[in-house]
């Protein structure tokens, strides 16, 4: 594994939210102040947009300089710009609407019918040469940017991203993005990070509240991790630092010694 890995339990969803947008306000806000500016991926799904709508409503995002933060997407829905179901879209509600951001540093992924038409896979490698130009030769490589912090929301199967349990995306080792078909969730088109992409972050936070996650979790905590290929979650993990963020419900099935721990 590489670097730390930390386990934190709390109280409800809400809280854990509330916790979560805190402390990405601050990691941002220390990002701005070391290298001027900080980038964050950002996740779909319940637990991801919680956060985002915490981090605009508590008034914890006053230490961020919004205008000054890179925001990309860890996947999304292919669907048509504006689509409620996208990621993005949702992201605007929760959040994006709310703080002043730079358009030009939202990096959202391509929607269906624009640029690339139908074709996923074209939508993809579009994404991908949008993070290698946003590369830096001192980054963790030549394809992506160094992310301070990568967000992924944890399925109740352990996807994560539209990287799903025994789909080809999660055996990418090449690529940094990837077309999805098929996807077990709807919609079944995608568009995905792959592992090297998210184990190019800095830092990995896994999101996971709520009863319907608690088996996948004692899965991927509890034990010997499983293979990430059958439980993708188990290869998300930062270079400096992977932190799991769940709630007691999630965490209902952990065992006591790993509701708080640090390895
Ligand atoms: O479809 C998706 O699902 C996952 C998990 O969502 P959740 O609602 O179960 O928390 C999410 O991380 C991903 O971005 C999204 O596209």
């Amino acid at each position: 594994m590489s670097g730390t890995r930390e386990v934190a339990v709390h109280g409800g969803k809400e809280e854990m939210a509330r916790t979560a947008a805190a402390a990405l306000a601050a990691r941002v806000a220390e990002g701005q102040r070391v290298r001027g500016t900080a980038s964050v991926v950002l996740t779909g799904g319940r637990n991801g947009n919680a956060l985002l709508a915490a981090l605009a409503a508590s008034g914890v995002g006053d230490a961020v300089d919004f205008s000054r933060l890179e925001l990309w997407w860890g996947d999304e829905r292919f669907l048509p710009e504006g689509d409620p179901e996208r990621n993005v879209t949702q992201a605007r509600e929760a959040f994006l609407d709310a703080v002043p951001a730079d358009p030009a540093r939202v990096h959202a992924m391509p929607a269906a019918g624009g640029e690339h038409g139908d074709d996923v896979d074209a939508a993809a490698e579009a994404y991908a040469a949008e993070l290698a130009a946003a590369a830096r030769p001192e980054g963790p490589g030549a394809l992506v940017p160094s992310f301070d912090v990568l967000l992924l929301g944890v399925g109740p199967d352990t996807h994560v991203a539209s990287l799903f349990p025994g789909h080809a995306g999660v055996r990418e080792t090449e690529r940094t993005v990837v077309g999805v078909r098929g996807a077990p969730k709807p919609p079944p088109e995608r568009i995905s990070l792959t592992m090297p992409a998210i184990r190019a972050a800095r830092e990995v936070w896994l999101l996971a509240a709520g009863e319907d996650k608690a088996e996948a979790v004692a899965r991927l905590l509890g034990g010997t991790a499983p293979d990430e290929a059958d439980a993708p979650a188990a290869g998300a993990r930062g270079r400096e630092r992977t932190r799991w963020l769940l709630d007691e419900a999630a965490a209902s099935l952990l065992p006591r010694e790993l509701r708080s721990a640090r390895d």
